[in-house]
């Protein structure tokens, strides 16, 4: 279940009505997703019935939400397949719904896949670098809020919760992340806005040539290395044991690096950038975990995929 917050037909007509798209036809409830309400919302503009999707922001802030929506406006004005969110006559492009933040964007067509092939990491790894060259104007900063300050943060209360030889991987790793970033093959790579979160329930496509992005309440500047890292470490993997692909891999590094070409400099920190990807998801998934059991609301998704992954990585590429 993925709708927190409930609303009437009146109360979005009223909230729809500055947005001057049409008028509300009907609205049903999306059932996936953890962060946020999602809903389908059908508008009739007096020759057309649209459908566009409406979130309703459950824990992000109006603070953080500018940067999200207007990367995912530039970026769609830009001709990258990503949601475009729709503005007021004021130029706002959130306002209040049942008290909480709330957009509307464009409803983008096709579906994830369950079975990505060589040819998807190929469309996803040409369209992220298409992504990260148009993000580069983009003139709001918010930095990956999941970045490394957040990993050291969120390293003593994830700890608790484990055994002792698993914290002691989670602390060599976090300890391994915040000597590498002081490096400077770290310092030289390329920074910009990236999406963050890139898998595969993020992507849909009508065909496998034709990815769209969603999803975008955890982009943030932060190296387009670590945006990679991320996308790799869930589309170019084996889903039972999380070692990477060597078909799905070249497939997406090299349709990436046809747009953006990878430096020497890239490569040597490629190892570092797997397995901070993997540390990552691996501490969100720990946090959710535990808070989510607490809360008992929903079904948290598995940390140990990526303990998993990150021992794998570590496995294979040592600390620079
Ligand atoms: N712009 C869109 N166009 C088409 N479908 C969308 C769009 N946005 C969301 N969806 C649908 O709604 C579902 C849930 O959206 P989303 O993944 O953004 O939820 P969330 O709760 O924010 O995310 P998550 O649990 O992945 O962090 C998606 O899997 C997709 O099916
Ligand atoms: N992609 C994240 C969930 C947040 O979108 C995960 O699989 O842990």
């Amino acid at each position: 279940m993925a709708v927190f917050t409930q609303i009437t037909h009146d109360e979005l007509a009223t909230w729809l009505t500055p947005l001057n798209l049409g008028t509300l036809v009907e609205f049903k409830g999306i059932a996936s997703g953890i962060e946020n309400s999602n809903f389908f919302v059908t508008l009739n503009d007096g020759r057309h019935h649209t459908t566009y999707v409406l979130t309703i922001f459950e824990v992000l802030t109006p603070e953080q939400l500018p940067f999200y929506l207007e990367l995912m406006q530039h970026l769609a004005i830009k001709g990258i397949p990503v949601p475009r969110p729709y503005a007021d006559a004021q130029g706002q492009l959130f306002r209040p719904l049942a008290g909480k933040p709330a957009t509307l964007v464009s409803k983008l067509s096709g579906s994830d896949t369950a079975t990505p092939t060589p040819a998807h990491c190929a469309s996803v790894g040409r369209t992220l670098a298409q992504m990260h060259l148009a993000g580069r104007d983009l003139q709001r900063h918010q930095p990956n809020l999941r970045g490394l300050d957040w990993w050291q943060m969120m390293e003593d209360k994830v700890s608790a919760f484990l055994p002792d030889h698993i914290a002691e991987l989670l602390r060599d790793e976090v300890a391994a992340q915040t000597a590498f970033a002081q490096t400077p093959i770290y310092k030289e790579l390329p920074v910009g806005a990236g999406h963050c979160d890139l898998f595969v329930d993020n992507v849909l496509f009508t065909d496998p040539n034709s990815p769209s992005f969603i999803d975008f309440y955890f982009a943030g500047v932060d190296t387009w290395l670590f945006d990679l890292a991320v996308t790799v470490n869930d589309w170019c993997i084996d889903r039972s044991t999380g070692e990477l692909l060597p078909d799905h891999l070249n497939a997406m590094i090299t349709a990436y690096s046809t747009v953006v070409p990878l430096t020497d400099n890239d490569r040597s920190a490629w190892g570092m950038m797997l397995r901070a990807a993997a540390l990552r998801f691996w501490i969100s998934r720990l946090y959710d975990f535990y808070r989510t059991r607490e809360a008992a609301m929903l079904t948290p998704k598995d940390p140990t995929h990526f303990e998993r992954i990150l021992k794998s990585r570590r496995s294979q590429f040592e600390t620079i």
